[in-house]
Formats: C-alpha cells, sequence, structure tokens
C-alpha cells in the first residue's frame, strides 16, 4: 500500500479542520513548541518506511515512555507486577488521586502517572543503575545509540511535579512503593523526558507490532504473550479516560503522551508514530486523532 500517498491525502483532506487544542502548558518547557508541527511516521513489519511532514523532529515523548517502561518491568519481574499494578481502564484522568485513595495504593493500570510510577519503582529496585540501564534498553529497541534524557524537560517537570509527588506518596503510605519517593519520582520525571523523532519512535514500536520480535534484526525482544497482553493494556488504557473513544473511532492500541505524540501499532502490520502538539481536554493530540481516525477508515486497518 502506498501509505505516502494515503498521508497525503488525509492531510490534504483535514486541511480545513480547526484545531482548538493547545499544547501542554503544566509542564512549562513543554509550552515552547511550536504548537502547528505536525508529523507521521510508519514502519512496517517488512521493513518499509512512510513519513510525512515534521517527521524528523525531535519531541518530547512524555507518557509514550511508560509503554517501554512497562516492557522493561515486565521481563523482569513477571506475575508479581500485576499484585502491585492492575490492567483496567481507569475512566480517570492521567493524573488522578481520587481513585487512587479508593483502590488504597493500587494503581488501576500501567499507563496512568500512579501506574508508571509504580513500574519506575519497580525499575530502582531491581537495575543497577536505572537511569543508564533504561536508556541503553530504549537505545537498543530503537537501534540509535543517540537516544537520550532531555535534562531541560525533567527539571521543568521536577519544579512543577507536585501532583505526582502527591501520587507517589500516597501509594507510598500503602506500602506500594519500595524506594525512597525522591529518587522514584525523578527518575519518573526522567523517564518522561525522552525526546524522539516521529521515525525514532515507530521504529522503538516495530517489536509490538510483530508479536514481541524486531522484524529488522531478528531479536526476540519479549515473548509473543508478553507482547499481546502490552498491546492488550495500550487498547483499553492507553489514551487514559479516551480509551473507549480511540478504540471506537481508531481501533487500534496505542498510547498518548502530554508531548503531542501518540504511537499505534497493527500486530502483523505496522507501527506508527503521529505527532501534533495540540491536546485536548484529555491531554491527548486532537489531530493525531482525527488524523488516525481517517487512516485506520481509509486503509480498514483498525483491529476489529
Ligand atoms: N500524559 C502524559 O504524557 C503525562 C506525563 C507527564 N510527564 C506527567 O507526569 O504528568
Amino acid at each position: 500500500m502506498d501509505y505516502n500517498k494515503i498521508f497525503t491525502d488525509i492531510n490534504a483532506k483535514l486541511s480545513s479542520y480547526k484545531d482548538d487544542g493547545a499544547v501542554a502548558s503544566y509542564i512549562p518547557e513543554l509550552q515552547r513548541v511550536l504548537p502547528n508541527k505536525f508529523g507521521v511516521h510508519l514502519c512496517s513489519v517488512e521493513g518499509m518506511n512512510y513519513h510525512f511532514g515534521d517527521s524528523e523532529e525531535k519531541f518530547s515523548i512524555q507518557s509514550i515512555v511508560k509503554v517501554l517502561s512497562l516492557t522493561m518491568a515486565f521481563e523482569i519481574e513477571e506475575d508479581e507486577l500485576w499484585k502491585r499494578v492492575g490492567v483496567e481502564p481507569s475512566g480517570n484522568p492521567f493524573n488522578s488521586l481520587v481513585q487512587l485513595e479508593y483502590d488504597e495504593g493500587i494503581p488501576r493500570n500501567p499507563f496512568i502517572n500512579a501506574g508508571a510510577i509504580v513500574i519506575a519503582d519497580v525499575l530502582v529496585s531491581k537495575l543497577k543503575n536505572p537511569r543508564e540501564d533504561f536508556i541503553n534498553f530504549v537505545r537498543h529497541l530503537s537501534g540509535n545509540n543517540q537516544i537520550d534524557y532531555c535534562d531541560r524537560i525533567a527539571q521543568s517537570e521536577k519544579s512543577k511535579g507536585h501532583r505526582n509527588a502527591a501520587l507517589c506518596n500516597l501509594m507510598k503510605s500503602f506500602g506500594n512503593i519500595e524506594n525512597n519517593i525522591h529518587e522514584v519520582i525523578d527518575f519518573y520525571f526522567d523517564l518522561c523526558s525522552i525526546e524522539m523523532t516521529c521515525s525514532e519512535l515507530a521504529r522503538t514500536f516495530l517489536f509490538l507490532a510483530n508479536y514481541g520480535k524486531d522484524p529488522v534484526n531478528g531479536n526476540q525482544i519479549i515473548s509473543s504473550s508478553k507482547s499481546k497482553r502490552i498491546n492488550a493494556v495500550m487498547q483499553l488504557c492507553g489514551l487514559y479516560d479516551e480509551a473507549g473513544e480511540f478504540s471506537f473511532k481508531v481501533g487500534l492500541p496505542g498510547k498518548s503522551g502530554v508531548g503531542g505524540g501518540i504511537a499505534v501499532v497493527h500486530p502483523g502490520k505496522y507501527s506508527m508514530v503521529v505527532w501534533s502538539p495540540r491536546l485536548n481536554k484529555k491531554g491527548n493530540s486532537n489531530k493525531g486523532m482525527r488524523f488516525l481516525e481517517e487512516f485506520t477508515s481509509y486503509t480498514a486497518s483498525s483491529i476489529f
């Protein structure tokens, strides 16, 4: 399929689309991003690449990293992990405190902030050098040694990260955080600060489109069973309290971030990343969702 032409066609179709979303402002550094940026990149499992727009420009991947930290923690912890974090959609905003109190410090899933903070805690407990080991893992997945954290973004988030600190403290009070809360939360902010282009991120997600195996170099990153489970959690929880809407309109496992990126996979076919920084009220990329809806309709490639 000529995805390049399809991207161009969809972009033309959306040319009159009025994006009333706003760039994330609660992390001061993210506010500096130009709101009208738009990029898309698709990697097919057969090794083809297709792209459009600002697909080679770095952006803050933010919560999309939660899929990669889950992948690493799942390899290390297997079954124990799921005693500390659930696999149910939250139906609540990604940084909600209310539900966590109700659920006695066990986050609904690993993709809301509380769940990702538990995953960060697991990695702090199990890795010798969490910061270094994790970025090496991401470099391995992406086949790119240049991928890195952005200290500027991490520091910016740290300066305003009171709500995440509150989530971490609340879970510590319930006994669901093992390590020093400052260490865990700083690591969590570092994870969210990683920068990638659409093409680098789509490449990184390719193993989840190919049953856990990187089709480019043949590395089995995780078992097909784990890959299936991670995709299932993405399908149900990857877009927070908009996961239902995303399933309804796009029909692919996906993960969003407040940097405006959305990564999706179609098992057996492709991984794809769209980036458009203006967010809707749920913190998901407005045009990114719209574009993906058009794309899966046009190509008849929802998984359903
Ligand atoms: N949805 C997101 O991308 C949120 C990630 C962001 N770093 C936060 O913790 O608030």
